[in-house]
């Protein structure tokens, strides 16, 4: 699809017709309003309600026993997880484990990689990062007794809405003992070069690692065969498996038999666990970086949200995602030219996320608009709307209707009624 296609709705309903993805959209409970908010909060599929309703059956029927018995063993779920997650990374099964949450998960990856020794104290990261990963940073250098306002260093934007790679590069100096990047910025969808990064960090003696909450489910990855130091993400955005699901976490084989810098008892070798040893023997894969007791019913959709990735590959999604974001910026492009909107996110294939970062000065009264003409966008500060057509369930038929809407907003004016104010959550 290029500048040229014919932006008609005739047209999304050909792309719709020709769709091999399309009959995953009816896996879905889709809202009464069209939903353009994956990024934040995937939908509830049926696989995923059905693997949380027998999760709760076998707790009826099993009762500890579950941990060893019935058609998944709670014991030995996060490791399945993590295989069946694993392709949607580009790692082997055993790097990668269902834990945690992706806060958490960044606390136990620089509790275990970061060791500032010598001249090597400091850290890398972004301006333009989610704040949580900034904090989390921030309380791991305090607890090595090191000041963050001189050991985090966070890479300024050009223009307040890409990150450069050179700049990232240039950052690397020979102080720097980590860095810990977004493989796609929450706020402008632009995706990092992490193979490229990666080489260069490498190349210094720097380690590095990925917070890969915008990207994994939509996005294919080679963790592995990049080298990949460590990755952490969350569950509940394009992997669909619902609000506060448990996290994931990968881990490069070469790191292999590190010592956890969080452990706990469930960081053990599965066979010696119940020994009940003071002594741990950390299990030998990306499972050692567990900590405690499985959050049993936050893990359970993802059996179901799985399934649907072992049918249906991350590149398969991926060309969708593509051909929906580009659909979409040419409608913008057209429609709403001369509005006051800019596209913040890159235009290239090969820099962009999976959402559309629109700006606009009016973005917060816009989005109440839109929600109230039947339309789930979201909101960042200070001036974007964010809109994500998900490759599982969003037609190009909805992107075209979303834009038609958009426009009538604007030449209607009708955000003007409503207040200039966020909510609570945006
Ligand atoms: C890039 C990024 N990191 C982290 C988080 C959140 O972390 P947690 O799942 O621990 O709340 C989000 C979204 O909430 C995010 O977009
Ligand atoms: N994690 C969230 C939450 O607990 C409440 C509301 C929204 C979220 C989100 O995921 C926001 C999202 N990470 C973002 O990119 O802004």
């Amino acid at each position: 699809m290029s500048q040229s296609s014919p932006l008609t709705k005739t047209y999304a309903q050909q792309l719709d017709a020709q769709d091999e993805l399309a009959s995953y959209r009816e896996e879905f409970y889709l809202l009464s309003s069209l939903y353009l908010d994956g990024n934040s909060l995937g939908l509830m599929s049926k696989r995923a309600e059905k693997s949380v309703m027998d999760m709760m059956q076998a707790w009826k029927e099993l009762g500890v026993e579950g941990w060893t018995t019935g058609n998944h063993p709670w014991f030995f779920f996060s490791e399945k997880l993590g295989e069946m997650s694993a392709a949607l990374v580009g790692a082997s099964a055993e790097e990668v484990i269902v834990t945690g949450s992706t806060t958490i998960n960044l606390h136990q990856l620089a509790a275990t990689f970061y060791h500032p020794v010598g001249k090597r104290t400091k850290v890398v990261a972004t301006e333009l990062d989610f704040p949580t990963d900034i904090y989390a940073l921030q309380s791991q250098m305090k607890l090595h007794g090191l000041d963050p306002e001189e050991h985090l260093v966070r890479v300024a934007s050009r223009d307040g809405r890409l990150i450069e790679e050179e700049d990232i590069i240039d950052a690397m100096t020979d102080e720097v003992a980590l860095l810990v990047l977004p493989t796609v910025l929450y706020r402008s969808g632009q995706l990092l070069d992490i193979e490229r990064l990666t080489a260069a960090a490498h190349e210094r003696g720097i380690l590095i690692g990925f917070d890969g909450c915008h990207s994994v489910g939509a996005i294919p990855h080679s963790f592995s065969k990049w080298g990949v130091d460590f990755a952490y993400w969350c569950n509940y955005k394009y992997v669909n498996a619902g609000p506060g699901s448990v996290g994931s976490l990968y881990v490069n084989r070469k790191h292999f038999g590190r010592t956890p810098g969080l452990a706990g008892w469930f960081s053990s070798k599965k066979d010696k666990q119940f020994d009940m040893d003071h002594t741990l023997d950390a299990c030998e894969s990306a499972g050692a970086y567990q900590i405690g007791t499985p959050h049993m019913l936050s893990l359970a959709p993802l059996l179901g949200s799985l399934e649907m990735f072992q049918e249906v590959s991350v590149e398969k999604l991926r060309t969708k995602s593509l051909g929906l974001t580009r659909f979409m910026m040419d409608l913008i492009d057209v429609e709403l030219a001369d509005m006051g909107f800019t596209i913040a996110n890159p235009q290239q294939d090969e820099r962009r996320g999976g959402h559309v970062s629109l700006e606009h000065d009016e973005a917060i009264r816009i989005c109440k608009a839109l929600k109230e003409a039947g339309i789930i966008p979201d909101f960042r500060a200070p001036n974007i709307i964010r809109l994500a057509p998900v490759a599982f369930y969003t037609t190009y038929t909805e992107v075209w209707e979303s834009v038609q809407i958009l426009k009538t907003i604007m030449l209607e004016k009708s955000y003007e009624k409503f207040e200039n104010k966020r909510e609570v959550v945006a």
